[in-house]
């Protein structure tokens, strides 16, 4: 179970991870609106280098800002299922028992007719209600957890995770891209970046002590 989990996990992390920090370290409004979010909420009288778990929930942009690199760069950009029985979909579309059916996750994150005419704009800002809080999307609009009773089990976890390393790591480094090169995903299972990332890292100077 522990295998499963770890397993599960890894892969998964590492690719959102990368193509979260590339897409932070290429909109630096995005990259302002963090570290001001962390200024807010962190405790000022404790360390800096880590966020506590407690902070972690204050940090409602950062959490928006996962959700919008999901949408982009989903970690398992295809899936398939087989019908267990024959059924009509809300499409109209027949489907025939033990039929295979591949959804490509990576095309719905930019599809129009989903997510609006600015589908293609990188805009943590959609995933907020006016009044601050993280919108709720349904699963089978946003896939990249999949839908139904096979779920991933590691959502609440992953969303964890992520603010904890993303919040440590651009409060206390600046990262910029190397050179102006071409970030493109490679077809795998697992979606990650053709010729990795390279990124120049440098300490930053804290906003207030
Ligand atoms: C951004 C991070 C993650 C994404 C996008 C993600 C996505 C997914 C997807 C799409 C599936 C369904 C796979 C399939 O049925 O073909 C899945 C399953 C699963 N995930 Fe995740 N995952 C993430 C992180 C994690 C983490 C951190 C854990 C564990 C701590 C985890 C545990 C699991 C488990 C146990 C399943 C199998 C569930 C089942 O078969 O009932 N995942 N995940």
């Amino acid at each position: 179970m522990v295998f499963t989990l770890i397993a599960a996990g890894k892969d998964t992390i590492s690719s959102t991870l990368s193509w979260l920090l590339w897409l932070v370290a290429t909109h630096p409004d995005v990259e302002r609106k963090i570290l001001e979010e962390i200024e807010r909420e962190s405790d000022k009288g404790t360390s800096r280098f880590l966020i506590s778990k407690d902070e972690l929930n204050g940090l409602v942009y950062l959490h928006a800002t996962i959700y919008e690199t999901l949408r982009f760069y989903p970690p398992l950009p295809f899936e398939h299922r087989c019908a267990s029985e024959a059924d009509v979909l809300p499409t109209g579309h027949r489907v025939k028992k033990g039929m295979r059916m591949l959804f490509n996750i990576y095309s719905m994150g930019r599809m129009e007719e989903i997510w609006g005419k600015d589908c293609m704009e990188f805009k943590p800002q959609r995933w907020i209600t006016e009044e601050g809080n993280i919108i709720h999307v349904p699963s089978q609009k946003f896939m990249a957890f999949l839908t139904g009773p096979k779920t991933c089990l590691g959502k609440a976890m992953s969303f964890m995770q992520l603010k904890f390393i993303v919040s440590a790591i651009l409060w206390n480094y600046k990262l910029d891209m190397v050179e102006c090169r071409i970030v493109k995903p490679t077809p795998s299972i697992v979606l990650s970046m053709k010729d990795g990332l390279k990124m120049r890292v440098s300490k930053r100077c804290l906003v207030s002590s």
